[in-house]
């Protein structure tokens, strides 16, 4: 086959060869140079003229271009040491009709020096990818028009966000699960001064003890095995100019909330393994769903910290005690569903609607979203009705006067309070038993009592 070189005029097949592979040098089978190019001689300081025909070795400093050249091995990427250097080498045989005829070989970086440049080039470039990932972490999503209710409770709440937003007092939202604590706290901040700044949220409550500490305040490279090199930013850090939100405060260990005390009051935080404070400026807003006031009699939650962090309490009802705000949010959320999922539904049936609002919402809003979600994946027509309810909304939590002792409502009521707490904790007793305020050993009774688990 004919070579496609052929039609290249040599002087441009010149120019190529010495140029295009930075360094380059080409040996015969015995090792001896028969090309060397000028930019590789002029770091050589040897003429070319001179070291044609000169055997490898007496040219360049621990080349192995001879070797390759006797083996037909080829070395890839492998680090030579010249006048004073770590060179980055690739040796390649030659083959001509199958036979080892010589060996090429090409140097790209040129010295470790510019590998580190190229090297310290591609960390700066993750370092900024990282750092917008982390932006679009940090963007809030929800502002106070998303905050939906009509009941006086949340125009309440949403008139005390608008006098509290601009101020860089410490808020403290309470409510029970689902009931948009979050999303009042994303509203705070968008409403605030430091809009433009990270807002940055930690669960204090998904994290475990060991890891809360460095993931508040960052840690220092070499702070202990497994940190990683360059170490680590802190929320604290991250968070800084803007807002930290730090979810779940209720479920932090005793020797971080004094930890967290300590950075609020002082505004300077020491990542582990330094022994410097750097000075941070960030707002707290803080969430939970635990009875701080009991936990601080039971000395499970620093009082300091409380009056702290407390200075605007703001406690959002659950939905059971806000039911005006059903059919706004009914109507949000289908819509939203419905969009989702392609299918077409106009409306609730009224005993549904009906149904909505005698029924406890014990996971609030988050359940009613996902409880309209799975009834309109439950229905074949453009209507929701009781039949699209999951099992346990089918089942009437209204007891008709007259129908039932009040003993036996109640009894009712709290067997069904019990299977759905365990299902939510995945069976989980304990966990179970402290989401309800009562203590194991009455679990354990009540459960007998119900023959739930068969005990
Ligand atoms: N007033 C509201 N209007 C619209 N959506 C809401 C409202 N309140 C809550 N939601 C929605 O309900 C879900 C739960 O809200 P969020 O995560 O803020 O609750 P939370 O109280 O922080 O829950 P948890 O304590 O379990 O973390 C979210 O999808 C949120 O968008």
């Amino acid at each position: 086959m004919k070579s496609a070189l052929l039609d290249i005029p040599i002087d441009i097949v010149e120019t190529i060869v010495e140029n295009a592979f930075g360094w380059l040098v080409v040996v015969d089978n015995k090792g001896k140079i028969i090309y060397i190019n000028k930019n590789y001689c002029e770091f050589l300081e040897v003429e070319r003229e001179k070291v044609i025909g000169v055997h490898v070795s007496k040219v360049i400093e621990n080349s192995r271009m001879h070797i390759v050249a006797a083996t037909g091995k080829e070395e890839v990427a492998d680090l030579q040491y010249i006048k004073g250097n770590y060179m980055i080498a690739n040796r390649i045989p030659i083959l001509s009709n199958g036979q080892v005829v010589g060996a090429f070989g090409t140097v790209f970086f040129r010295d470790t020096r510019e590998w580190m440049k190229m090297n310290s080039h591609v960390k700066s470039m993750l370092t900024k990818i990282q750092s917008y990932i982390q932006d679009i972490d940090r963007s809030v999503k929800y502002s106070l028009d998303d905050l939906l209710g009509k009941s006086k409770e949340i125009e309440g709440l949403k008139g005390k966000v608008k006098m509290i937003a601009a101020s860089d007092i410490s808020v403290l939202i309470r409510g029970e699960s689902g009931t948009g604590k979050e999303l009042f706290a994303h509203s705070i901040h968008q409403l605030s001064n430091r809009s433009h700044q990270p807002f940055v949220k930690i669960n204090c409550g998904a994290i475990p003890e060991n890891l809360l500490e460095s993931e508040l305040f960052g840690y220092e490279e070499g702070a202990f095995t497994g940190a990683k090199k360059g170490g680590k930013k802190g929320k604290f850090q991250l968070a800084d100019g803007g807002t930290l939100f730090l979810d779940e405060i209720g479920d932090m260990p005793l020797n971080m909330q004094v930890k967290l005390l300590r950075v609020i009051q002082e505004g300077e935080i020491e990542s582990i393994g330094s022994t410097e404070s750097v000075s941070v400026d960030v707002r707290i807003i803080a969430a939970t769903n635990r009875p701080l006031e009991k936990m601080m009699e039971e000395k499970r939650f620093r009082e300091d910290l409380f009056y702290r962090i407390n200075v605007v309490p703001f406690t959002i009802p659950p939905l059971r005690e806000r039911m005006d705000d059903i059919p706004v949010l009914l109507d949000y959320f289908i819509k939203k569903i419905t969009k989702k999922s392609g299918k077409r539904i106009s409306f609730f049936e009224d005993e549904v609607l009906e149904r909505f609002t005698q029924y406890s919402w014990p996971g609030n809003i988050r359940e009613l979203e996902n409880v309209i979600e799975a009834s309109v994946h439950l229905t074949n027509n453009e209507v929701i009705s009781l039949d699209s309810l999951p099992d346990y909304l089918k089942e009437s939590s209204v007891f008709p006067v007259g129908s039932k002792k009040l003993k036996e409502i109640l009894e009712e009521t709290e067997k069904r309070v019990l299977i759905q707490s365990l299902n939510k904790f995945n069976d989980d007793k304990l966990e179970a038993a402290k989401a309800l305020g009562i203590s194991k050993s009455s679990m354990y009774e009540k459960l007998k009592k119900y023959g739930i688990f068969n005990l």
